[in-house]
């Protein structure tokens, strides 16, 4: 009990038996307490409030890309730091409360990336299925309850939580799908990373000053010069003016290295908005 109170307190998007929560079960293992949010963007701002030590949010996937919703609000927070990624394989399952055959399916509940990542199986399966986004594959699992014909794609974690019955297994497009997500922290509780022996990522996000000729070439240049690997490199629209892009970066290093300093002194003063998300480990499967 005592031992409870102290654990620290993880918020992720919910409810019970999302991937988000996979993925927080797969970071912390037992140690922390998860807290189930509605969204991604409350999951920001309880982080932010400092009512919790940590936040998981998915960042990208294997097939479907960025999460958007995610990159604007690294773009947007501050006081946030990126302090953990962690990678999770994604298989989807098919839901629902009847006994339905697939082609008698006339509504599909889930998430976005959920949707996207299934868009075969869906199109070549399913009888044209009016198609309803929702926050997360979990919700999408309790919005059918009352929905006659209705189905959701999610985890198969979900189907006990939620006593369902499953119409099919490993829907999903790819069958290396993969998601990657952050593990977020407020910048007064991030501790130092203090492993010389660990390796580490960061992540960056910067928007050139000018746009003429050369301007990203120069920029990633930097880390040519320094011998620094990039991991991802991504564009999200400013949203001031069309064709105005910022950039997400990511690179092996830790942002305190001689090196990656250099690296990110340069590249800040070719910046017109430039901020370093966070220095994390590299994510490893733990055996
Ligand atoms: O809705 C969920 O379960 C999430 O955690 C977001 C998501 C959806 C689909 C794949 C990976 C993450």
């Amino acid at each position: 009990m005592k031992k409870d109170q102290n654990l620290k307190k993880c918020c992720y998007l919910g409810p019970k038996g999302t991937f988000s929560e996979i993925a927080a079960v797969k970071y912390f293992s037992e140690n922390v307490s998860l807290i189930p949010l509605q969204s991604i963007s409350d999951v920001f701002e309880m982080v932010q409030s400092k009512e919790v030590d940590f936040g998981v949010v998915p960042i990208e996937n294997s097939v479907e890309g960025s999460v958007n919703i995610t990159m604007d609000l690294l773009f947007e927070k501050s006081d946030i730091q990126v302090v953990g990624e962690c990678v999770v394989p994604i298989k989807h399952f098919l839901l629902s409360y009847e006994s339905l055959d697939l082609t008698e399916i006339k509504k599909l509940f889930s998430h976005q990336q959920a949707i996207g990542q299934c868009g075969k199986f869906i199109k070549n399966r399913l009888n044209n299925p009016e198609v309803i986004f929702t926050a997360s594959t979990a919700n999408a699992c309790e919005m059918i309850k009352d929905v006659p014909k209705s189905a959701a794609i999610g985890s198969e974690n979900i189907v006990n939580i939620y006593n369902l019955k499953v119409l099919a297994k490993d829907i999903q497009d790819s069958k290396s799908n993969s998601t990657r997500f952050f593990v977020i922290a407020h910048s007064d509780n991030f501790k130092k990373f203090e492993d010389p022996e660990q390796n580490y990522k960061t992540s960056i996000i910067c928007s050139p000053k000018h746009n003429k000729p050369g301007v990203l070439y120069n920029m990633l240049k930097t880390f040519k010069e320094k011998n620094i690997n990039l991991t991802r490199i991504e564009s999200r629209p400013t949203k001031k003016q069309l064709g105005e892009y910022s950039f997400y970066i990511d690179f092996e290093g830790y942002k305190e290295d001689k090196d990656v300093i250099t690296a990110l002194d340069k590249l800040e003063k070719m910046s017109s908005f430039f901020k370093i998300l966070g220095s994390y480990p590299k994510w490893k499967e733990r055996e």
